[in-house]
């Protein structure tokens, strides 16, 4: 095993302590640029001592991380926490030039990676998790400053993120091929499936570690090398994660973080079009999604795409009302509403929606928002001005077309500038903009409906199709109807469908590829026939 052998608790020693003359050296060279800060759209009153929270400050680099190294820039871009507006550091803005450094990294590390064994590789992902467990406070915080959501909830991603791991180690040496008898009689074929190369993985903000390790892992799994770009409002929890995968003994060159602001379109272009790289992964928009695949094509990269969704949450007649409510507030309100899969239109049987409304509002008046490093907060901040900006227009729009605010409604300037009050609507009615666009923020629209059929109607008149749930207890209806949603996820009687084990995606303008579950492995692997001539007697 050579260079993949366990590190020691003393090796990890060693490499904590020489984290430190290097990031001090960053520190003076950022401190040194700070007149150079790029982009500042956000004018931050104070700063936060991130290290200062965490209890392995080396966790916290305002660095690149490419060929295992930190990647020192000239060139900054400041990264804000959304609850306080404090600004919680910066991070190079790295221009395309500067990435092809990463691309070469991940392009060289792959030429020794991919020959690593499924076993060499499952036993890297299992190290990898125990570290990232191991600092699951540290990450949690860090995401919280720089995602907003709640502690409690940060911890719950880095759990989800580090299962990915735990599964995809698990995959690795299940990667089998398939024996087939050909049409030549004579003639026997076996495949073989291998690493697709070097990856480029490109994240959103709203879940800034399990994003990145349900694509990484099975990536690694799989034998490929990565480069990583996440969003610019969440980079460090990226970094960490790529640091940790350094002490975890991952090789140098396998795990790259990239970040840019100023550049974005430009890196963009870079990932989908050098030919070094054969593989995009993204997370994010249909509309960058989109434009990602238009701009991979001339180097016809394989591709998936996990996009926008806006998802139906139906409530049939003969559900209990508090297990719709609490299935409802789960689905609707994680992430203060920001993430792809939450319910974003809740259509409710007219025989109990009066019942239901009145829960849900009671529920909903009980959440308390506020900075997710406070003890008690339920709901943190929206991530920025244009999204707090999209859910004002989306509260707007649906009352001037006739909905009614049971709760909330407002923007909570008292609490922060980015944070909106949790709001439940009634009377929703079918034209409003919720209906056709997802919101993605902390707005219950619930709309009133008769028939099975007619709610299957709407649910499905949408150019989108990720999540979708459904709540009844007639079995029957359970698969008439999940069979008719136009999703690619259909969760029944519950409100949360993630889970490393099972196939994460979309349809329609959500998207393609599948991650997690078996089937996500696949995704960073080529199927290679090798056909044996006239070997056998014909059958
Ligand atoms: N299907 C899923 O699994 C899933 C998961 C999370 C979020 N989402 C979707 O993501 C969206 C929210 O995130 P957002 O609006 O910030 O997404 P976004 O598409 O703007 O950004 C996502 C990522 O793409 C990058 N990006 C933006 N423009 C780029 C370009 N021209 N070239 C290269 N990279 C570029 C961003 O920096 C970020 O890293 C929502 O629509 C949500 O539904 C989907
Ligand atoms: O935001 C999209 C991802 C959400 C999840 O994996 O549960």
């Amino acid at each position: 095993m050579g260079q993949f052998t366990r590190p020691m608790k003393m090796q990890w020693a060693i490499t904590r302590q020489s984290a430190g003359p290097s990031v001090a050296a960053h520190n003076q060279m950022a401190a040194a640029s700070a007149p150079m800060l790029r982009n500042a759209q956000r004018c931050s009153l104070s700063t936060i001592n991130v290290k200062d929270k965490l209890s392995s400050r080396y966790l916290f680099r305002e660095a690149a991380i490419i060929n295992g190294k930190d990647f020192p820039s000239a060139a900054h871009f400041p990264v804000y926490d959304p609850a306080t507006e404090a600004q919680i550091g910066v991070c190079p803005d790295l221009t395309p030039r500067q990435v092809d450094e990463a691309i070469a990294a991940a392009s060289n590390a792959f030429s020794s990676f991919r020959r690593t064994t499924p076993f060499e590789r499952a036993k890297l992902l299992r190290e990898w998790r125990d570290l990232v467990m191991e600092s699951q406070e540290d990450l949690a915080t860090m995401i919280t400053l720089e995602n907003g959501k709640p502690i409690d909830e940060a911890k719950g991603e880095v759990a989800y993120a580090a299962s990915f791991m735990d599964w995809f180690a698990g995959e690795a040496p299940r990667a089998y091929g398939d024996v087939i008898a050909p049409s030549v009689g004579a003639n026997r074929a076996i495949t073989i499936k291998q690493p697709i190369g070097v990856c480029a993985i490109i994240t959103p903000w709203n879940f800034p570690a399990a994003m990145i390790t349900r694509k990484v892992s099975a990536a690694i799994a799989a034998g490929c090398t990565v480069v990583i770009k996440p969003d610019s409002e969440t980079p460090y929890t990226a970094i960490a994660l790529a640091k940790l995968a350094k002490i975890a003994g991952i090789p140098d060159g396998v795990v790259n973080v990239v970040t840019t602001k100023s550049y974005l379109k430009e890196v963009g272009e870079k990932l989908c079009t050098d030919e070094r790289i054969k593989k995009v992964s993204f997370t994010g928009s249909t509309n960058v999604g989109r434009l990602l695949m238009a701009q991979s094509s001339s180097t016809l990269k394989k591709l998936s795409l996990e996009l926008g969704g806006n998802a139906p949450f139906i409530v049939f007649p003969d559900t209990p009302v508090a297990d719709a409510v609490a299935a409802a507030v789960t689905s609707k309100f994680r992430g203060s509403g920001q993430t792809c899969v939450c319910a974003n239109r809740l259509f409710v049987h007219e025989s109990i929606y009066d019942e239901f409304c009145e829960l849900l509002t009671e529920t909903v008046s009980g959440f308390k928002i506020g900075n997710g490093l406070e003890e008690g907060v339920t709901h943190g901040p929206l991530i920025h001005d244009r999204a707090v900006n999209k859910v004002e227009a989306h509260v707007e729009d649906a009352v001037k077309r006739g909905g009614k605010v049971l709760v909330g409604g407002n923007r909570a300037m008292e609490v922060g500038k980015y944070f909106f009050h949790p709001t439940v609507i009634r009377d929703a009615k079918p034209g409003i903009r919720i209906m056709k666009e997802e919101t993605f923020g902390p707005i219950a629209a619930v709309f009133k409906f008769s028939s099975e059929e007619e709610v299957v109607a709407l649910a499905n008149d949408v150019e989108v199709g990720l999540a979708s749930y459904l709540l009844t207890k007639d079995i029957n209806r359970v698969f008439r109807v999940a069979e008719q949603l136009e999703y690619g996820m259909v969760g029944v009687n519950t409100g949360i469908v993630s889970d490393c084990a099972t196939p994460f995606g979309g349809v329609k303008f959500s998207g393609f590829g599948r991650e997690g579950s078996k089937y996500g492995i696949e995704e960073y692997m080529t199927i290679k026939s090798i056909t044996f001539g006239g070997v056998g007697a014909p059958y």
